[in-house]
């Protein structure tokens, strides 16, 4: 039979003390508590050691009741100084009561027959009687007396002298419920260790000096049992949320997308919609609402040339085009607004230069306005990203799209529609088929304007996709109300698992 160094060392104890009171046996082994009582429980399913487990209600003494102890009751502190005068007011027991015990005094006195109140020169007076005179010890005296010696005393015993609500009104003792635990060695138990039991020192770390010493080979190491049942633990981990998007952002770059970031959550119009070719007051910059910041209102415009060359697009047009035809204003442009879609990155880093061929991506969190529910939020996350290169043509779109649902929404079926982006022409919007979900819409594509990608300084072909990424977190994070993706609700940020 397997037993482990605290069984054999309890069993070894048990083996001296036979049957015992649970305490007595830690003290003996001198171990922690709970190390006995886990060897305790080894031995019994061992069929080695017997534990007796009895549920008992008691009476334990109060702080008040330990001071009536030592000083008396405070019926007897008064009759002591009535026996001295015969004749007391209640100022004269001021002395020898507290101001809590001064008030029932009186009362307790005439219960016991032992003074008689009166009224003299309009003052309450205590005259001491007969009963007073010869008064013995009664039954709560000898509780108390009890009590004090012991602490605590079962309900049984202690009703045999005065009824446990008594103590209680009296606040000299509580009920409470103990559980008193006893061991016994069992007569296999008493075999065992009749015939010797080998305490060997456990391991539980193999250290390099074991090794070299050759102790090693002495010892005896510690077994774990790895099914025991064990208290959950839940250690810091990543907001289930957080952690879908930085294993998107691995993909990606794994893939071998260069990230684009930006430490700000507000942009300017010019780069959410102008650098874009959306036009200023014209129903094609409608195709989404969007906020505004109301302080501070302006930020400022990138340099000169720049924003030379997307105003010559807005009014008169590049690469043949002939342009939106109206008069564009920097005041307009440089108007702020919360980040409305991921694509005013690509603006960005296109006017900064790129590498051709390159891919490029960001995930970035945006806001439009909506109304709240379970499949609407107003800000959301979008995976924006374009391949820039000089063959790239509206077949590597769909292709890159198609590989895009596949490798990151597990998609089996993608679906492509025509649709309109004031910026991208063709422009393609795409749906994934989930075997849950079903046909659920991505986001949309196309290949960017001439008009924005030569005013931005880019003379070669950008395809260009945006996809919201949350309907997709709440599939792989198995909840059906998004607003749980920023939820607060512990029992989830702990529980949640990513499912790829
Ligand atoms: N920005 C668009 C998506 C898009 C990106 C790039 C090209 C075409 C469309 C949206 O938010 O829906």
């Amino acid at each position: 039979m397997e037993l482990s160094y605290q069984e054999k060392l309890t069993l070894i104890k048990l083996g001296e003390l036979k049957k015992t009171r649970f305490e007595e046996l830690v003290k003996a082994a001198n171990i922690e508590q709970v190390a006995v009582m886990r060897a305790v429980l080894g031995l019994q399913a061992k069929g080695l050691a017997k534990l007796h487990e009895r549920s008992e209600r008691v009476v334990r003494i109060t702080e008040t009741g330990r001071r009536y102890g030592k000083i008396g009751l405070p019926e007897w502190r008064a009759l002591g100084i009535l026996r001295e005068r015969g004749k007391v007011t209640l100022d004269d027991l001021k002395t020898v009561l507290s101001e809590d015990e001064l008030k029932p005094i009186v009362g307790l006195l005439r219960k016991e027959g032992w003074a008689n109140v009166k009224k003299e020169d309009g003052k309450l007076v205590l005259e001491i009687t007969e009963k007073g005179l010869n008064a013995e010890e009664r039954p709560i005296d000898r509780a108390l007396k009890l009590l004090a010696e012991k602490e605590a005393l079962p309900v049984k015993e202690i009703e045999k002298l005065v009824p446990v609500k008594e103590l209680k009104r009296r606040k000299i003792g509580e009920e409470e419920t103990v559980t008193e635990r006893e061991v016994e060695i069992t007569p296999a138990g008493e075999e065992l260790v009749r015939k010797g039991i080998e305490l060997k020192r456990e391991v539980s770390v193999l250290t390099p000096e074991l090794i070299k010493s050759g102790k090693w080979k002495e010892v005896e190491f510690r077994k774990f049992d790895i099914r025991a049942p064990v208290r959950r633990i839940y250690p810091g981990k990543k907001q289930p949320y957080r952690a879908f998007l930085d294993k998107i952002r691995r993909r990606l770059i794994e893939m071998g997308f260069i990230e684009m970031t930006v430490e700000s959550l507000i942009e300017t119009q010019f780069w959410n919609f102008d650098a874009l070719f959306q036009p200023q007051n014209h129903p094609a910059r409608e195709w989404t609402d969007t906020y505004q910041l109301r302080y501070p209102k302006s930020g400022s415009l990138p340099e000169k040339e720049l924003v030379e060359m997307v105003k010559t697009a807005h009014e008169r047009g590049l690469a043949g085009s002939r342009g939106w035809g109206y008069v564009w204003s920097p005041e307009r442009a440089m108007l702020l607004m919360p980040r409305a879609h991921g694509t005013a990155l690509d603006a960005r880093q296109l006017a900064k230069g790129v590498e051709i061929p390159g891919k490029y991506f960001t995930i970035q969190r945006v806001f439009r306005p909506d109304v709240l529910d379970r499949t609407h939020l107003i800000e959301f996350n979008q995976i924006d990203g374009f391949v820039v290169g000089e063959e790239l043509n509206f077949r590597h779109l769909l292709g890159i799209l198609k590989r895009f649902a596949v490798e990151i929404a597990g998609a089996k079926k993608v679906k492509f529609l025509p649709d309109y982006y004031p910026f991208t022409e063709p422009s393609v919007q795409m749906s994934a088929y989930h075997p849950e979900l079903g046909w659920v819409e991505f986001g949309g594509a196309g290949i960017f304007r001439e008009e924005m990608t030569k005013a931005l300084g880019i003379d070669v072909p950008v395809i260009a996709w945006g996809i919201g990424i949350d309907r997709l977190a709440m599939f792989k994070l198995g909840i059906d109300d998004i607003r749980y993706l920023f939820s607060y609700d512990l029992r989830w940020l702990r529980e949640a698992k990513l499912v790829w």
